[in-house]
């Protein structure tokens, strides 16, 4: 789409669309340009996906990615957003802190893909062989791993869903975890063994792609708003709402899943741990679904939560009354 490089049937660019360069990053991103061009019928071209490298992807360190704190994916392109260079970003809502700027807002939730982590390099997490090392750098998913398997040994696997794989099979570990969601969007649906959300909760916002914009850019607002699936959005509020309470991220021990019922009911379950795995307390609560306010209830779930923990496992989440 340049200038000295017209087309026929060129289409006038009508959405500019900022998302990481990861393989994933990509792929959610089409999936929102062919989503897009459907409701309004564009053609391919009418969406341009604007690539940024995101902080973390340079990051490869744990102790550098730790400074760089939780806006690690979303900074460069926050900046964007600002600088009027893309109109919307594409997230993973799972990796999306739980403070945004507040000009910046969440106009749309994709349909949510499989919220499942998947097991890679054993079939069950009861065949996973004794004494074996989990590679991850999920804290959610090694002390839920080692709660179940305390057995068991964690090694740190850093890089993107193609690097994590290639460190397995070099044997750098016996199984690693990766989301359904994102092995799905990169076509690696024959890759390890999905877990029961009963045996291993996923992490909250997991599986969802969002779409974020300037809060007074009202003409992008609206084309957004034809693609926000409104289940998922509740679901996606419900569980950020729970992190938030928790003073969590995507960098604390905490799983949860909200589903919205057809009756308009959000239940909501939830297990926080202690990073070594050794306390588990998990809860369950349900209440009617309002998308402009899940806080309320979730806050008292998140102080019954707390109220149950370990002080080692209190001491990892925010100050709570
Ligand atoms: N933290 C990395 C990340 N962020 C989002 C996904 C894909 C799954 C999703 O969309 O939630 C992944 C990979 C993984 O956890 O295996």
């Amino acid at each position: 789409m340049t200038e000295n490089n017209p087309t026929p049937s060129s289409t006038a660019i009508q959405l500019r669309l900022g998302t990481r360069q990861s393989p994933l990053a990509m792929a959610q991103a089409e999936e929102a340009r062919r989503r897009l061009c459907a409701a309004h019928g564009w053609e391919e071209g009418a969406v341009e996906l604007v690539p940024v490298v995101a902080s973390g992807d340079k990051i490869q360190d744990r102790a550098l990615a730790e400074i760089g704190g939780k806006a690690l994916w979303t900074r460069e392109l926050d900046i964007w957003l600002d600088e009027g260079r893309i109109d919307a970003a594409v997230h993973s809502m799972k990796d999306v802190e739980t403070i945004r700027p507040p000009r910046l807002v969440i106009a749309a939730i994709l349909p949510r893909a499989d919220r499942r982590d998947v097991l890679v390099g054993a079939s069950s997490i009861a065949a996973i062989p004794h004494g074996a090392k989990i590679g991850t750098s999920a804290p959610r998913r090694a002390a839920q791993m080692l709660n179940l398997r305390p057995d068991c040994e964690v090694v740190l696997f850093r890089g993107n869903v193609a690097t994590r794989l290639a460190k397995l099979a070099a044997g750098e570990a016996d199984v690693t975890l990766l989301a359904a969601a994102g092995l799905e969007r990169l076509g690696e649906t024959d890759t390890g063994a999905a877990l029961d959300l009963d045996e291993f909760l996923s992490a909250p916002a997991q599986g969802a792609i969002g779409l974020e914009c300037r809060a007074d850019d009202t003409r992008t607002l609206k084309l957004l708003s034809a693609i926000d699936h409104e289940t998922s959005h509740t679901e996606i509020l419900t569980e950020r709402a729970l992190l938030s309470a928790l003073e969590g991220s995507c960098h604390s021990p905490i799983a949860a899943s909200a589903v919205k019922n057809i009756d308009g009911r959000v239940n909501l379950r939830a297990v926080i741990f202690s990073p070594d795995g050794s306390d588990r307390v998990a809860g369950e609560v349900a209440f009617a679904a309002s998308l402009s306010d899940p806080v309320g209830p979730v806050a008292d779930f998140a102080a019954d939560l707390l109220k149950r923990a370990k002080p080692a496992t209190r001491a990892v989440f925010g100050q709570m009354q």
